[in-house]
């Protein structure tokens, strides 16, 4: 649906919840740039839409975080060393023997160090519904309770093995990264409780692989429903971009920066709502005190831990320019992300497409007024798209910290009449294109039992996964067990093992 500013101010009247107030007009239009290129629509269908693969690119150093635990990936705990960041090598050519940096976590809704009774055998095949970098997501069939997971696999050597056939130090770092990332997957997983975020029920490990027993989203990626509809209407997206800004306003106040989204990432629920997945390039603050979260520092003030961020890390199309340029960046680029999903969303791609991150990075350089919005958006998105879009990330809107719309006071907003301040004070919440949501039942969750989403997937049979690519579906999973459910107690994935509390499983199951 494509409506002009005319039209929405006529819905407004007729009583929206989020009136656009004066100061915000005078800010959307000023916002509204002269040089907006005038792109030509989107056509019908956009079938050749492209599958976009996360990467990671190591050449910046990150420091290590203070409070790392670590261990020895030969699991001998003898070699492990006290000091942050180090390596040794115990001269057995045929092992690694690098200490690696495991992050110590807590667990809000579970334990990690309860019995683990689960293995691979407890668990059938049903098919294939995605295929990552280290290994496959399989819908499995618990064999006792016959309840439905998606079991997300990674195999141990694909993560263990080097790049370059010579391991010097660079490539210890970068095993170290990734075993760190894959903890931090499953403990990130671990700790959080949304409605919007895939939730993580059991993590355990065997001889060859390690497994993620998360929550079945049936719906299948946001990406499969652009694939068949190619572009979506202004109040669809506006309903999926408040959807994820929850998410990611909640992980930003427990100190996680997301890093990775895109639309193969968003997956529909059997309602039609969005739920974050993918959690493998997260990154938590070790700063961030978490209990609190009011505490959180600006996102434009560098916290200690946030502005070390360096890799350049995630799907180039949805990364931030600073993040493509190797500088330190902050909790900010997941905003920034967030505008390259709506563009796409809105207009069948993202704003700067290319081969690698380079192409990418010179596009978004050459821009000096930032992305071309399309001409047949409206004013409201068009704002939107302007102020998260921002390269410059000290000019990007701060959402996080202006997030909710401020407490009535005597009847009185509470906001100060226009500042001369280049940041954007608008409060998020409030922006127009948000005016038809409720966030009060956004945020509780309470919007997932009361009504179902613009997009409503058509399941007959959940073990079908109608709704995910047969590029996957189709796929053998022939390899599903060849780990042989033994755990594996001592290598360098010790620790792996989790199980959410009984009240949390009986809560979701
Ligand atoms: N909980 C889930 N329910 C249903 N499908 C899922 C679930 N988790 C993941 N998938 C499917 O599997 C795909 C791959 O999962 P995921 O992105 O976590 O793997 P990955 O190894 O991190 O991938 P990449 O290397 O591309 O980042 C997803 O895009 C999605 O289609």
């Amino acid at each position: 649906m494509i409506f002009s500013l005319d039209e929405e101010l006529g819905t407004l009247s007729l009583g929206a919840p989020n009136p656009i107030n004066e100061n915000d007009m005078d800010t959307l239009s000023d916002a509204i740039s002269s040089d907006t290129e005038y792109l030509a629509p989107p056509p019908e269908s956009l079938n050749s839409r492209p599958r976009r693969r996360s990467s990671i690119l190591d050449r910046f150093p990150i420091f290590t975080p203070a409070n790392v635990k670590h261990v020895s990936i030969t699991g001998d705990e003898d070699n492990i060393s006290e000091e942050a960041g180090s390596s040794t090598v115990n001269g057995n050519s045929s092992t690694i023997t690098q200490a690696v940096p495991i992050p110590i976590t807590s667990s809000i809704s579970g334990s990690s160090t309860g019995t683990i009774t689960r293995t691979v055998k407890d668990f059938r095949p049903v098919r294939v519904l995605g295929q990552g970098a280290y290994g496959k997501v399989i819908l499995v069939k618990d064999k006792l309770t016959n309840k439905l997971y998606a079991m997300k696999q990674l195999k141990k050597a694909e993560i263990l093995i080097t790049e370059s056939p010579k391991s010097n130090e660079e490539d210890d770092v970068n095993l170290g990264k990734r075993i760190e990332r894959t903890f931090a997957e499953k403990s990130i997983l671990a700790e959080l409780e949304h409605p919007n975020i895939v939730k993580l029920f059991y993590s355990f490990h065997d001889n060859s692989k390690l497994y993620l027993l998360l929550q079945y989203i049936p719906g299948g990626e946001l990406f499969f429903h652009l694939k068949e509809q190619g572009t979506l209407d202004e109040d669809t997206v506006a309903f999926y971009a408040a959807e994820i800004s929850c998410a990611l306003k909640f992980l930003h106040d427990k100190g996680i920066v997301y890093r990775d989204l895109k639309p193969e990432n968003c997956l529909l629920n059997d309602k039609g709502h969005l739920v974050l997945t993918d959690f493998g390039l997260s990154k938590k603050s070790v700063t961030q005190n978490s209990a609190n979260p009011s505490e959180v520092t600006s996102l434009n003030e560098p916290s200690e831990d946030l502005s070390t961020l360096h890799s350049i890390i995630g799907t180039p199309e949805y990364c931030a320019p600073e993040i493509l340029q190797g500088l330190p960046y902050n909790k900010n680029c997941d905003w920034y992300s967030l505008g390259c999903l709506i563009y796409d969303m809105l207009s069948g791609k993202p704003p700067y497409t290319g081969a690698n991150h380079k192409v990418i990075l010179n596009k978004i350089q050459k821009d000096k007024q930032g992305p071309k919005i399309p001409y047949y958006l409206s004013e409201g998105m068009k704002d939107m798209l302007n102020w998260l879009l921002k390269k410059d990330q000290s000019k990007r809107w701060d959402v996080d910290k202006y997030w909710a719309a401020e407490p009535i006071k005597n009847g009185k907003n509470q906001m100060k009449k226009k500042k001369p301040s280049k940041e954007r004070t608008l409060r998020f919440q409030s922006h127009f294109i948000f005016r038809k949501i409720d966030w009060s039942l956004l945020e509780s969750g309470a919007i997932q039992h009361t009504s179902v989403g613009p997009i409503v997937p058509i399941i007959t049979d959940l073990e079908l996964a109608e709704n995910f690519d047969s590029e996957f579906t189709s796929m053998s999973y022939e390899d599903f067990d060849s780990g042989l459910g033994n755990e594996k107690g001592s290598d360098i994935f010790q620790g792996f093992s989790y199980k959410a509390s009984g009240s949390y499983l009986e809560k979701y199951f």
